[in-house]
Order: C-alpha cells, then structure tokens, then sequence
C-alpha cells in the first residue's frame, strides 16, 4: 500500500494509474482514457460504496455528527466504522445504536479499538471493510455507505491514500470526502499548539487535508469570532468548503456522495440501487439526495444547464479550483502575512512576530531582512494558487509533482535520479532550491505538500486534464475537451459573476497547493518549466 506510517519506510509516490512506458504526452492521454473506460466499466459492475472520512480534534463534534447522520433521512444503508482510543469506545457506540432506531438505515457499526487509523490499525480497518463489503461476505450488497470516524488525534492523509487506492478491495469501496469538524471555540489554539521539530500538528493536518470543514459550536461564537476563525481555515485550506454548524447539524446533500476521489468512476456510475424491489420510499430519498446536492453545487458554482457528466464534471472541477485560487490569492493579499489570516487576533500576534524579526534585525541578530520571506508564515500550512497559459508537457509535470510529494530525503533522493532520467531533473529543483538558499546563508525549509488539486492544460491533448494529489499520491484524469468546457463556462461564468462569484477563465492551468514551506516564486517557476515552450527554449538556446 502506498501510504505514511510511523512505522513503514516512505513508499514512492505513485500514480494512481501508472504509465510505465512513458509514453509521449498524446499516448499518455489515450492511454489513460482507455484504463478509465475499463476501470468505469468495472465501476458499473461492483458499485462501490463510498466512504466519506469524518475527521476532527477532540470534543469537535464527530460523534454529534455521526449520530445526526445515522438519524436523519437520507435513504442510504450507512454501516459506521469507529476508530476510538480507549475502553468507552463500546458504551459511544451502544448509546448511538440504541438512538438509531427510528429513522437510520441500518447502520453498522465497527470497532476499532487501541491503535490508530493512521498507522497500527490500517491493516484491521482494511480487513473490516473487506469484511463488510467485501465479495461473500454475509454483509456485501448490505450496505451502500461507509462513514470512517477517526480519533481526534488522527492525521487522515494516510488512511486517506490507503481508500483512494486500496486494491485488495477491488474498488468495494471508493473514498467519497474528508470531512473536518472543528470546534469554533477551541480551534485558533489547537492550530497554533507546537510540535517537536516544528512539525505541522493534527488539527492543521485535519483542516488542511479537509474537502469540507464544519466549522461547528456556532451556538458559542460571536459574529466576529466566527468571522476570524474562518478567515483562519481559509488561509489554510482554500480549497474546501467550509460550513457553520450546531451540533454538527449540516445539509447532508452537501456532506455525502460529493465524489471526490472518484472522478475516473463518476461517468459510469449507476444510482445507488433500492434497498429492495419495491421500495420506493427509499429509491425516493437518494433520488432526492442527489438531485438537492446537484442544485446546490450548481446554483453555487453558476452551472446551470443540465450537462452530461463528461462536460459537468470538469466544469465543477474549474469552478472549485477557480474559487479555490481565488480564495487564495485573495487571502494573501489581505494582510501583510503569506498565510492571509483574517483572524484580528492572529493578526495582532502576526504584527508582534514582525515587531519582533524587525528588532531583531535591527539589533543585529539574525532577524526579517527586506524583502526576505517571513519563515514563522512560511511554516504556517496554507495555499497558493499558481496558474500558468504555455501548455505543460505531461511528463515533466508528472517529474515535478512526484519531486514536491515525495518529502522524505531518502525518496527524494531516489526520485531525484528517476525523474533526472524521465523528465530532466525537474523533480530535483525543489531540493536544489533548498540547496541554493542553504549556501546563500538563508535558512530554508523543503516544501511539504499535503494536497495539490488542479486543472491542467496539456500540450498535445484538446482535452482539460483534472489532477490532484493527496499526500504521496496522485492522479491526472483527461476531462471534457477544453473548446466544449469554455462553451459552458461561459454561461458559468456570467452566472457566477451575476451572483458576485469569481469564475475560471482561459485555457490555463492552475493549480492550488496545499502545505507549508511552499514559496510561490519559486513554486511558480518550477511549474513554468514543465511547459513545451521552456523545452523548445531550452533546445535552442
Ligand atoms: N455547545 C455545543 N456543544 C457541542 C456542539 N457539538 C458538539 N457539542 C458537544 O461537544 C462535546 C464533544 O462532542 P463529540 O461529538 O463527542 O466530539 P468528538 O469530536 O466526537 O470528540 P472525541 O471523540 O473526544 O474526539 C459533547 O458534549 C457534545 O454534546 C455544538 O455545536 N455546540
């Protein structure tokens, strides 16, 4: 398995659908369509059932949300998979089961106790959900959605490569989202709690590997407070969505189903079939389930028209990486910080920081310099938003990708000769930079990302490429052609800029990166020589 543990060593990164043969980018293309045709033909076979990842620091409101879900009507057959430290994992779980009983859909519910998702239990969650699921087991066909509850300690980015490729399943189970709750009034603290090397703690792991944030214990926030604290996810995770809840009380249509780390799968997907013949009661609540969130991401997003899921998909794929970029940039710009925290008090513990570099400097210690990066920002878990209008060429951005996502000096020192042998050493130039900025007397930490998701515009190929990565891995879907997506775009586009929204535009990639130590000159630059155009300069300089 391709996956982080404390005690495994770094496995290379892989792509989820590997090209062995390298072939040339329009080679590439074909060659992924045709795995993704075979894959979606399989798809239409097993259905596999999606998981969404509930993930949160303690007392957020996980197990509120768990419990809400079970009870609410929403047609799906939900077994529950908990992963609690301790001996009160049975009583949680009695006291949810026994308030199951009216409206939940039978859910089941799993244990897994004393060991933790993200390294010592991986092999018995597994084993659980095969299992459950699995072919011949007494529960396949049973159940039609999995909710993982993790600890509160939980960092999800392995278990969360460990679903988006877990083959010994079969594609039984299909990684749907990753849902952080955070606790509105807690959550300013747990970010900022240190950790042993300046390493990046749970809570912003949480948030920053997140597809929705609820931003929960509204009930206990003022306006302002709930203001700061959002400007605070934000400047983490532009790229997720991030809802105010109560009680973890949220619309599921926009929790469940979203389809994250399935676009490869969506096209073919059949609906969620009935519990039964004849029950029509359910077969209504998931029609209905699905036609709400539809609505509702597409009255957001300013998709309109009733589009086939080939052109839909990408175009809900340019709107969040738009809006993500746009979050992002605008972040920055906000505040003299990189992160773009809009928390006041953040801000003011920001400005202290800067007094404090800034005497430093001036009393003669090693301190902010002008024009230099601020590295206690740099430290900080945000995103940038980088785009660039030459096209890429696939391998080379396929070089880069795996140098950035493999951060392990031992992987990136293998990566380093690969990729030098594949795509020109590109996956080098992060720790080149490092290198270069280390002998320029600056102190300067390797990029560590933790979630890439993009739009990429591909030489060679008419067809927009969605791409995105999760922690050591990664996959690049060729979506709709890119002449059909702005045709629809555009009508997105007015829409959203009707409804005070910022829509994609052009055929350009972009890319919003999530991590900490990223520097977006130097990150921009790295992507710019992925591009034809920099190799065809390269040859004739
Ligand atoms: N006031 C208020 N309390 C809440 C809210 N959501 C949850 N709680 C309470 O917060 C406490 C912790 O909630 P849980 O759902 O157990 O949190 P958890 O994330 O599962 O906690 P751990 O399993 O310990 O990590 C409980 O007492 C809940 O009733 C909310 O929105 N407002």
């Amino acid at each position: 398995m391709n996956t982080l543990s404390d005690d495994e060593d770094l496995p290379l990164a892989v792509p989820l659908c590997p090209d062995s043969e390298k072939p040339a980018p329009e080679t590439a293309a074909s060659h992924k369509e045709a795995a993704a045709q075979s894959q979606s033909t399989a798809a239409v076979r097993h259905a596999p059932v999606p998981v969404t990842l509930i993930t949160g620091y303690l007392g957020a409101g996980k197990t509120t949300l768990v419990r809400y879900i079970v009870n609410e009507r929403h047609g799906f057959r939900i077994a529950v998979i908990l992963n609690e430290y301790g001996g009160e994992t049975g009583l949680e779980s009695a006291f949810v089961q026994n308030e199951q009983g009216g409206r939940a859909d039978v859910p089941q519910w799993v244990e897994l106790a004393n060991g933790c998702l993200c390294c010592s239990v991986k092999a018995e969650f597994v084993q659980a959900l095969e299992g459950l699921l699995g072919t011949g087991s007494e529960h396949a066909g049973k159940f039609d959605y999995v909710l993982v509850e993790t600890t509160g300690l939980a960092n999800p980015g392995p278990i969360m490569s460990e679903l988006w490729t877990d083959e010994e399943l079969e594609a039984a189970v299909v990684l749907d989202g990753v849902v952080a709750v955070v606790d509105g009034r807690n959550v300013a603290r747990q970010l900022d709690e240190a950790r042993p090397g300046g390493a990046a703690n749970e809570a912003q792991l949480q948030v920053a590997l997140a597809d929705v944030i609820l931003l929960n214990k509204m009930d206990l926030l003022s306006e302002d407070q709930a203001a700061a604290v959002t400007g605070q996810l934000r400047a983490i995770n532009s790229a997720a969505a991030i809802i105010p809840t109560s009680h973890s009380k949220v619309d599921l249509a926009r929790l469940l189903n979203r389809g994250a780390y399935h676009l490869r799968l969506l096209e073919q997907m059949q609906p969620l079939p009935a519990t039964a013949a004849g029950d029509e009661a359910y077969a209504a609540a998931v029609d209905q389930t699905k036609q709400q969130q539809q609505q509702q991401q597409q009255a957001a997003d300013g998709i309109t028209s009733a589009l086939p899921p080939a052109v839909q998909q990408p175009l809900q794929w340019l709107a969040d990486v738009s809006a993500a970029a746009a979050a992002a940039t605008g972040g920055t710009a906000s505040s003299c910080t990189a992160s773009g925290c809009s928390n006041p008090a953040h801000q003011h513990h920001e400005q202290q920081h800067h007094q404090q570099q800034q005497q430093q400097h001036s009393s003669g210690q090693a301190g902010l310099g002008p024009g230099e990066p601020c590295r206690a920002h740099d430290a900080a878990v945000r995103t940038i938003a980088l785009r660039v209008a030459q096209p890429l060429l696939l391998e080379r951005f396929r070089a880069w990708v795996e140098g950035l996502i493999w951060d392990h000096p031992a992987a990136a020192k293998d990566h380093k000769a690969a990729a030098a042998a594949a795509g020109g050493g590109l996956a080098a130039a992060a720790e080149d930079g490092v290198t270069a900025a280390a002998a320029a007397g600056r102190e300067v930490a390797r990029a560590e990302v933790l979630r890439m998701k993009g739009l990429l515009n591909v030489a060679g190929s008419s067809r927009a490429h969605m791409f995105q990565a999760v922690y050591d891995l990664y996959d690049i879907v060729p979506g709709a052609d890119w002449q059909v997506l702005h045709k629809h775009a555009a009508a997105a586009a007015a829409a959203a800029a009707a409804a005070g929204q910022q829509a994609g535009d052009g055929v350009l990639t972009r890319l919003v990166l999530i991590g900490r130590h990223l520097d977006q000159q130097q990150l921009q630059q790295q992507l710019e020589q992925c591009c034809a155009a920099c190799v065809d300069g390269e040859a004739t300089a």
